[in-house]
């Protein structure tokens, strides 16, 4: 996603026009959030003052019913937003320090005036030319370009937004790579989240003497879902046969499931700016399932050990694979039918009484009690029965919640879905089939960043967040476990 023209800032919310978006968006669906803002950005200062803004929203609300984006009239010219001048010194970045992969969001200040770029110190300016300059940080650090959003205004600043990420294996190379490039010295706090803002909190105070003001990592996520989709109407997309037909009434031979009918799926984009309710799937090294009613009102229902770092623990333990791009490769040209014992494999055909089709997989990894089939078994086919079995049982655990909190839209992210669409089009046939239609996959085209970008977004806050989240209060969490 390249955004060209118009101007996104939080204080007017009024929102974009991208180069992808031309044919497809329409900008002003977006003009007047209809979300109120998440109780954990309405504490900071930055929204506070984003409420009392002058400015009006330019464009009319839209008045669609329905979630397909169309074609629209160009959004008119951005007015400037007053520069703050108690915002925190740059460089101004979020980060989520997770499971498998730390997420940075970094800020980059554009439209600079001669006063402002003489006053930039030569050490911002060198963070700046390297992390915009470079794709790449060291061997595992990588800038992820497409993703890169542009005009974005925060605190009368305007600027580009870009996401990196390297694995939390590398947490110290990143902490030397910080004191050499002399970020120690002009950062001292960073807004920061996931697991490891607390494993680590020490290091970074004792490596670079930064200090890691410590946001939730469910309500950084939540904050960063609302405020990404708002500033992108590309944002939200769901997966589908290309003639819609609903796939619990497929009357071909092709059973809607298999690798040929999911080839044929389509992305298109889905207007989420009405949201609630809906359930968040977080598909990170674990799953995290959320059920999302307002900006501040939502529950973690319940979560699963098999996520994004099973699926490729287990591909390296069994494909011999290194990373998780080659995990995903293999697992795009394999078959898990090879693999996994099908209903057919033990019925014969289809078990009609209770409508289980002959092609569904009956037992995961099923057929791999016999020696025979372990050694005719393929790594591709490994990998993809393991990224099957994965996905499915993710589907179904949200689908069941789902269906239990009366909800209708599932919205997937993490980076277990990053170049993964055979787990997104699983994820969709899954959902609509098994309830008959009643559920919508929905995916978020920033899948893992969300997090890093709720904690940028309070960048300004004096409020230091409860370790604590009222949302993991001991009689939630007593409440999530029993309902498993
Ligand atoms: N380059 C990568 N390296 C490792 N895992 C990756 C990579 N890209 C995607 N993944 C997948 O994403 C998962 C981590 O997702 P993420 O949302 O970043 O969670 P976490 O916050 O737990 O690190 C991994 O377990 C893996 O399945
Ligand atoms: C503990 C976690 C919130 C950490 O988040 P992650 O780094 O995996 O994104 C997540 O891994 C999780 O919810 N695991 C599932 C735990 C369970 O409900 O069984």
């Amino acid at each position: 996603m390249t955004q060209q023209t118009g101007v996104i800032t939080i204080h007017q919310m009024r929102l974009h026009r991208c180069e992808g978006c031309l044919a497809a968006c329409r900008p002003e669906r977006r003009a007047t959030p209809s979300y109120e803002l998440p109780r954990s950005l309405s504490k900071c200062g930055l929204l506070k003052r984003a409420r009392r803004s002058p400015y009006k929203t330019l464009v009319a609300r839209a008045t669609r019913t329905d979630n397909m984006a169309e074609p629209s009239p160009p959004a008119p010219p951005a007015l400037p937003t007053p520069p703050d001048n108690n915002a925190p010194p740059m460089p101004w970045f979020g980060m989520d320090i997770g499971g498998t992969l730390t997420k940075l969001v970094y800020f980059e200040p554009k439209e600079n005036n001669r006063r402002e770029l003489d006053k930039e110190t030569e050490v911002l300016k060198n963070i700046r030319r390297y992390l915009t300059r470079n794709s790449a940080y060291g061997k595992t650090g990588r800038r992820d370009v497409h993703l890169q959003m542009e005009n974005v205004t925060i605190r009368g600043r305007r600027g580009c937004l870009h996401f990196i990420r390297f694995p939390t294996s590398e947490v110290g190379a990143f902490l030397q790579l910080a004191r050499s490039k002399g970020m120690a010295d002009l950062v001292n706090t960073i807004y920061a989240t996931g697991g490891g803002a607390y494993k680590f909190e020490d290091d970074f105070k004792k490596e670079v003497n930064m200090r890691l003001s410590k946001l939730d990592e469910l309500d950084a996520l939540i904050a960063g879902v609302l405020f990404v989709d708002s500033m992108n109407a590309q944002e939200c997309y769901y997966w589908a046969p290309p003639n819609e037909e609903p796939v619990h009434q497929h009357a071909t031979d092709t059973p809607p499931y298999s690798a040929e009918a999911l080839s044929v799926y389509v992305r298109k984009p889905f207007d989420f700016s009405s949201p609630y309710p809906f359930m968040l799937v977080n598909i990170g090294s674990g799953v995290s399932m959320l059920v999302v009613n307002g900006p501040s009102d939502y529950y973690r229902v319940s979560g699963t050990s098999l996520g994004g770092g099973t699926f490729l623990g287990l591909c390296c333990l069994l494909t011999g694979c290194s990373s998780f791009e080659e995990a995903i490769a293999l697992a795009a040209s394999g078959d898990n039918t090879t693999v996994d014992k099908l209903v057919r494999d033990i019925y014969g055909g289809d078990y009609a009484r209770f409508g289980l089709p002959g092609d569904l997989v009956a037992s995961s990894f099923g057929q791999m009690c016999s020696a025979e089939r372990r050694g005719a078994v393929s790594r591709e086919d490994l990998a993809r029965a393991t990224l099957v079995t994965i996905t499915n049982n993710i589907g179904s655990i949200a689908r069941l919640c789902a269906s239990n909190e009366n909800i209708q839209r599932v919205v997937f992210c993490g980076n277990f879905l990053r170049v993964n669409p055979l787990s997104m089009k699983l994820l969709s046939y899954a959902m609509s089939y098994w309830s008959r239609g009643a559920l919508k996959a929905l995916f978020l085209e920033h899948e893992g960043y969300f997090g890093a970008v709720g904690c940028l977004l309070h960048l300004d806050s004096n409020h230091r967040r409860e370790n604590v989240s009222r949302h993991s209060s001991p009689s939630n969490i007593e409440a999530s476990r029993a309902d498993r």
